[in-house]
């Protein structure tokens, strides 16, 4: 098991960020998505990355820049074919994730049947808060995450609406994906995704545990 200490810096290894989409019936609903019967899975690249203090950048193909604010796991040791009963065990912590989206891509992206890698896995896509160690949250699944564009709140979701729990998604992951220390799963969205645009200021938080500040700009051609 890795010590929490050794999470601090998660997000400069290189470990797999791995998505859940629709997680939430009202966010699936809003964008018109069937409410899912099996967790919807996709990847982001490790360059989605970006911390606080450096700007998210709109991807040049894309005029529908989503904030989508999410709870991520942080996983702490490597796990295959996890039993749901002892997923917990893998976590060594949690961080305050956002997946922006290219929202006119990605309806692009499933018109034409393709992945949705353009709209999802872009440089800056995972906005990142610190870790925070599993003992600072006494139940995941109680948290209020909330999201603010230029201090007027477009998000706030309780975790406990997520249709698939924790414990469910890493035991699914695991037998598809072999979880590894570092890597990091987010949970999906609730309801209130909506565009941002260049100058904008995104402020999100989990409850008052955490919060987070990111810019958004046009990347430097
Ligand atoms: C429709 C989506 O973009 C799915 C997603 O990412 C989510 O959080 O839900
Ligand atoms: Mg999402």
């Amino acid at each position: 098991m890795a010590s929490s200490k050794n999470l601090i810096r998660f997000w400069e290894w290189g470990k797999k960020i791995i998505c859940v989409g629709r997680n939430y019936a009202e966010h699936a609903k809003e964008l018109k998505n069937a409410v899912p019967t099996e967790p919807v899975l996709f990847l982001k690249s490790p360059s989605a990355y970006v911390k606080e203090g450096f700007p998210v950048l709109m991807p040049y193909y894309s005029s529908d820049l989503h904030h989508e604010v999410e709870l991520g796991v942080v996983i702490g040791k490597r796990g295959k074919n996890i039993d749901q009963t002892r997923a917990m065990e893998y976590v060594e912590g949690y961080a305050l994730c956002l997946d922006m989206t290219a929202r006119d891509t990605q309806d692009q992206c499933k018109k034409k049947g393709l992945p949705w890698t353009l709209a999802k896995a872009f440089d800056t896509s995972c906005p990142i808060s610190d870790f925070i160690p599993k003992d600072k949250i006494q139940d995941p699944h109680n948290l209020t995450l909330w999201l603010k564009v230029n201090g007027i709140l477009r998000q706030e979701g309780k975790t406990s609406s997520m249709i698939f729990p924790i414990p469910f998604l890493i035991s699914y992951i695991s037998k598809i994906i072999t979880l590894e220390e570092g890597d990091i799963i987010l949970t999906g969205t609730p309801e209130g995704v909506a565009s941002v645009r260049e100058h904008d200021e995104m402020e999100a938080g989990i409850d008052n545990i955490i919060s987070m500040k990111f810019k958004v700009q046009k990347p430097a051609l």
